[in-house]
């Protein structure tokens, strides 16, 4: 609603406006006019409502998916290579232990790891993203929700995964690694185990954690204890699922703690 008042104030819901930054429409005025330049389609506030759209259909897609782990990797590697059969095992041993599994639904290890929790059974889903060279979904995403923009599809990976398995891959795949590195070395996320698959593939970058960013203090040493690395994909899903039980029994000791320490207080 817009109104003016007698003394030259223009009012444009919260907006108080005088002078010459009056508008010489009213917003209901331009709302009913036929368009006659689509750029408002571009420009920020819109941009704002579907940012707030893809999270609020992403929370919704994903509210009731239960646990669930994400696994990460190259979108580059073919179905032949060895790490998207890796990827199907990883993801077949998530089945196996209840949980989804979660990729970005494209390409590479992502189809692997899609490809081993749909013919396991389990809930396989795909978190896309709408690219350049459009790719789809890869067909063995059960789950699928396609994002726009990174940073909204980044929030569903963390918050609906109990952990990160991180296959070899490229910028892609360090970015979902260090983002997730960076919310728990920031504690806005709290014990959430991150493995990386191929201790050959990954020793450079570990080494140049270790003797450049540990070395010049960039990072603490026992930053380095928040990644875990192994060849075996059986035991990287034992790492998740040991550290969610263990953060599990510490929740539940705390609660009992509080339990009866508000016992032994009695009723006010
Ligand atoms: C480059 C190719 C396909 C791109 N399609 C993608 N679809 C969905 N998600 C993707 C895609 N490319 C990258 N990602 C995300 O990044 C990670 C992999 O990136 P990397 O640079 O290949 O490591 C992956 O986990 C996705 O979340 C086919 O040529």
């Amino acid at each position: 609603m817009s109104t003016t008042n007698n003394r030259g104030n223009y009012r444009k819901g919260p907006v108080r406006l005088r002078g010459k930054l009056i508008p010489e429409k009213t917003t209901d005025e331009s709302l009913l006019e036929p368009a006659e330049s689509v750029d408002w389609v571009h420009m920020d506030p819109w941009r704002v409502m579907r940012i707030q759209a893809e999270f609020v259909e992403g929370f919704g897609a994903l509210a009731e998916l239960g646990p669930a782990i994400s696994v990460f990797g190259s979108a580059r590697f073919k179905p032949d290579d060895p790490e998207y059969t890796l990827a199907g095992e990883v993801a077949g041993h998530i089945v196996d232990a209840g949980y989804a599994v979660i990729t970005g639904g494209g390409p590479g290890v992502m189809e692997g790891a899609n490809k081993g929790a749909h013919e396991a059974g389990g809930t396989s889903v795909g978190l896309g993203i709408e690219l350049p060279f459009e790719q789809g979904m890869n067909e063995y995403v059960d789950l699928g929700v396609n994002f726009r923009y990174f940073f909204a599809r980044k929030t569903m990976f963390v918050k609906y995964a109990e952990g990160f398995i991180v296959l070899p891959g490229g910028f892609g795949t360090l970015d979902e690694l260090f983002e997730a590195l960076t919310l728990v070395q920031t504690t806005k996320v709290k014990r959430f185990p991150i493995v990386l698959i191929g201790t050959t593939f990954w020793a450079g970058l570990i080494d140049w954690l270790k003797n450049t960013l540990v070395e010049r203090g960039t990072i603490s040493s026992h930053d380095l204890d928040l990644m875990h690395l192994t060849d075996d994909p059986r035991e990287a899903v034992e790492i998740v699922l040991n550290a969610n039980r263990s953060r599990r029994r510490e929740e539940l000791a705390a609660a009992q703690a509080a339990a009866s320490r508000a016992g032994a207080m009695g009723p006010e």
